[in-house]
């Protein structure tokens, strides 16, 4: 007699970064297993991937989400029941990698951070909600659990992205929300990437190249071995682990 097969876990997971960062090919490579040649603005969308994780069928329900500031507003509306997000940046964009601290960090955490429905970060403060935690005082998000942090980036050396680079650079900077050395056109050097991780509290930090197809099922794996090892936690932890990406 055939064993009952066991129901896969569902995880939701939320890809976040500036727009043109390399949020869509990251996922279309993990999910189709082709790199996207056109360039689309994504606004949201939504995709289901199966994926085995320690031997279980895990069901990914994963969030695109649009990276331009217009819908700053509206993309933390899909974090709740989240397991993990997906901070993503672009290694040749300095402006991508300041903005997983001044944009994702600043506002989408502070939303995050208080009880929901949150108040817009521009709203007066109200003294009966918890403050937020946020950058550089120490990585605890709701419910107290660590975040996740993750870096997908175009390997350096293989010569990927001199083409790109300037296209990402002037997207991002029309998002870009604050100014750093960065800006200068430096890329982030490596220990750049992993002390923002830090600075932001993630739990996981992981490189990848989505147009060379490296490391991405690293990260979808790593995301929902931190996802599910937060299911039974409150909404609230549930939503609190978060993975940046380079790519
Ligand atoms: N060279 C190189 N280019 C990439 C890579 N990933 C994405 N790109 C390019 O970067 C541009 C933006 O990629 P998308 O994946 O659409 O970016 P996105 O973050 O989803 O953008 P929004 O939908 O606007 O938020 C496209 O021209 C991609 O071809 C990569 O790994 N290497």
């Amino acid at each position: 007699m055939q064993a009952a097969q066991e129901p896969s876990k569902q995880v939701k997971v939320v890809l976040v970064g500036d727009g043109g960062c390399g949020k869509t090919s990251l996922l279309t490579v993990f999910a189709e297993g082709y790199f996207p040649e056109t360039y689309t603005p994504t606004v949201f969308e939504r995709l289901s991937v199966k994926l085995q994780v320690k031997g279980k069928t895990v069901q990914l329900q994963i969030w695109d989400t649009a990276g331009q500031v217009d819908y700053d507003r509206l993309r933390p509306l899909f974090y709740p029941d989240a397991g993990v997000l997906l901070l993503c940046f672009d290694v040749t964009s300095p402006y991508s990698f300041d903005n997983v601290l001044n944009r994702l960090t600043q506002t989408d955490r502070a939303l995050l951070c208080r009880p929901w429905p949150a108040p817009l970060p521009n709203q007066a403060e109200d003294p009966s909600v918890a403050k937020p935690h946020l950058p550089p005082s120490p990585a605890v998000v709701p419910g107290g659990e660590p975040l996740l942090q993750g870096r997908a980036h175009h390997a350096r050396g293989l010569q990927d992205r001199p083409a790109y680079g300037q296209v990402t650079v002037k997207q991002a900077s029309e998002d870009a929300a604050g100014a750093s050395d960065l800006q200068q056109g430096r890329e982030p050097a490596l220990g750049e990437g992993q002390e923002m991780a830090r600075s932001v509290g993630a739990v996981a930090y992981l490189e990848c190249s989505a147009l060379l197809q490296e490391n991405v099922q690293a990260v979808f794996q790593q995301a929902a071995k931190v996802a599910l090892s937060s299911r039974g936690q409150n909404i609230w932890r549930r939503i609190t682990r978060s993975f940046c990406v380079i790519t």
